[in-house]
């Protein structure tokens, strides 16, 4: 039986990947979300779901091999055939009432599954860690491609998922208010900035017993309306905003050996609209950090430490080890924004998100299983082409120098 089943889903998932995920704009899920037809929303799931699936799960197939013979990457692994194998069953059933409540259950089934992938792959990279030594350079620049892509996927296969079941699941339209499924088409950026800033300062005064003031500002460069709002997806703004605060928070309190006489230097944010982009930018005079650490913030080689044991999790300074800083990242680039770290080292951080003003140009950003991803994990790192260390000249040299 496993072959016969194996080999049909080989070919479903050669199939599938031969298919570019397509993406959506944040101006399509609202203009889909203001009249939502429940058939309509199955027809186009039953056939991208598989898609996004099948994509990833062909680079998951590329990883390098000691990445994907550890028992939490295989687990993963698994996770994406069991779904992928789920989902294709409504390929050809028709929407029929009982068919939409099952596939409704069934993604609910494959969200649960997946909520813990982020972790199980941070397990899979310390495994990796503990059994080669130090990572070879072209298996570590892999890996960070890797799971920058499958966590890109991830986030647009759990958007798809969030939508389909908060506009058609239990709770009907009604109770949402004016969101459309997790979409707020008039998201009050200030007042998120705020929910995270109070969060992250609760969590700051617990572990520090202070924690820096907050001085919020905003300029609306278009119009003059205030506060400044836009369509976005506040769970994943507050995602980025709440890992910012406890970064900027950890630094001040961290850097300032205040004694009890001098204040804490205050986090100023600001919120900025301009015709394209709209920027929430935080900065912190927490003593910053040198340009040769600052890459090191967003990989997830190096910021994947042996995870502090469970019980000593809610001690565990505000920034944990975690991957905090990469995924924020890719929320903010998931609609075509992106997020911005500048440093200066001895005095403090600014941190910058950009999004999009116009939700018909907020598209979704999707990773494309195809030559090019796949030829990126044969390469090896390129030969650099920049002289940097000082050459040590021969005499003849020196001679013909002098
Ligand atoms: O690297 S940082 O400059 C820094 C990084 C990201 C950010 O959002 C804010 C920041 O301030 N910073 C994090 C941190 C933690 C403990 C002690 C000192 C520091 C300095």
């Amino acid at each position: 039986l496993f072959p016969v089943r194996f080999n049909q889903i080989q070919k479903m998932l050669d199939f599938y990947s031969q298919f570019n995920p397509s993406p959506l704009s944040i101006k399509q899920f609202i203009d889909f979300g203001l009249n939502a037809c429940e058939s309509k929303s199955y027809i186009f799931l039953r056939k991208e779901l598989p898609v996004r699936l099948a994509n990833i799960m062909k680079e998951i197939a590329l990883l390098p091999e000691n990445l994907l013979r550890t028992s939490s990457a295989s687990q993963v692994s698994a996770w994406y055939a069991r779904s992928f194998e789920e989902v294709i069953q409504f390929e050809k059933t028709e929407p029929t009432q009982s068919n939409l409540e099952k596939f409704c259950s069934t993604l609910v089934q494959i969200r649960n599954r997946h909520s813990d992938v982020v972790q199980t792959m941070a397990q899979g990279v310390i495994e990796l860690k503990e059994s080669q030594g130090n990572v070879e350079p072209s298996t570590e620049s892999s890996i960070q491609y890797f799971l920058d892509r499958l966590y890109m996927s991830r986030i647009s296969i759990r958007m798809l998922i969030n939508q389909h079941t908060l506009l058609f699941g239990e709770f009907p339209n009604e109770n949402q208010g004016r969101h459309i499924g997790c979409l707020d088409p008039a998201c009050d950026i200030s007042s998120v900035v705020q929910d995270a800033y109070e969060n992250a300062r609760f969590l700051c005064d617990q572990y520090y017993l202070a924690s820096p003031e907050l001085i919020l500002r905003e300029h609306n460069s278009l119009e003059n309306k205030y506060p400044i709002r836009t369509v976005y997806v506040p769970s994943h703004l507050y995602h980025m905003l709440f890992e910012i605060f406890k970064n900027s928070m950890r630094a001040v309190m961290e850097h300032h050996d205040h004694d009890h006489s001098d204040k804490l230097p205050p986090l100023q944010v600001i919120i900025v609209q301009g015709k394209e982009d709209i920027c929430v930018k935080i900065s912190d005079q927490g003593g910053g950090i040198p340009r040769t650490h600052m890459d090191h913030l967003f990989k997830y080689m190096y910021s994947t430490a042996p995870q502090p044991s469970k019980s000593d999790m809610h001690t565990v300074p505000l920034a944990g080890y975690g991957y905090g800083l990469p995924i924020s990242r890719l929320y903010a680039r998931y609609f075509h924004g992106d997020l911005v770290l500048m440093s200066c080292d001895g005095f403090g951080t600014d941190a910058v998100i950009y999004l999009k003003t116009l939700s018909d140009e907020a598209n979704e950003l999707l990773p494309i299983f195809n030559k090019t991803s796949t030829k990126f994990y044969k390469s090896t790192v390129p030969t650099g082409d920049w002289s940097s260390q000082g050459s040590v000249m021969n005499a003849r040299q020196m001679n013909a120098a002098i």
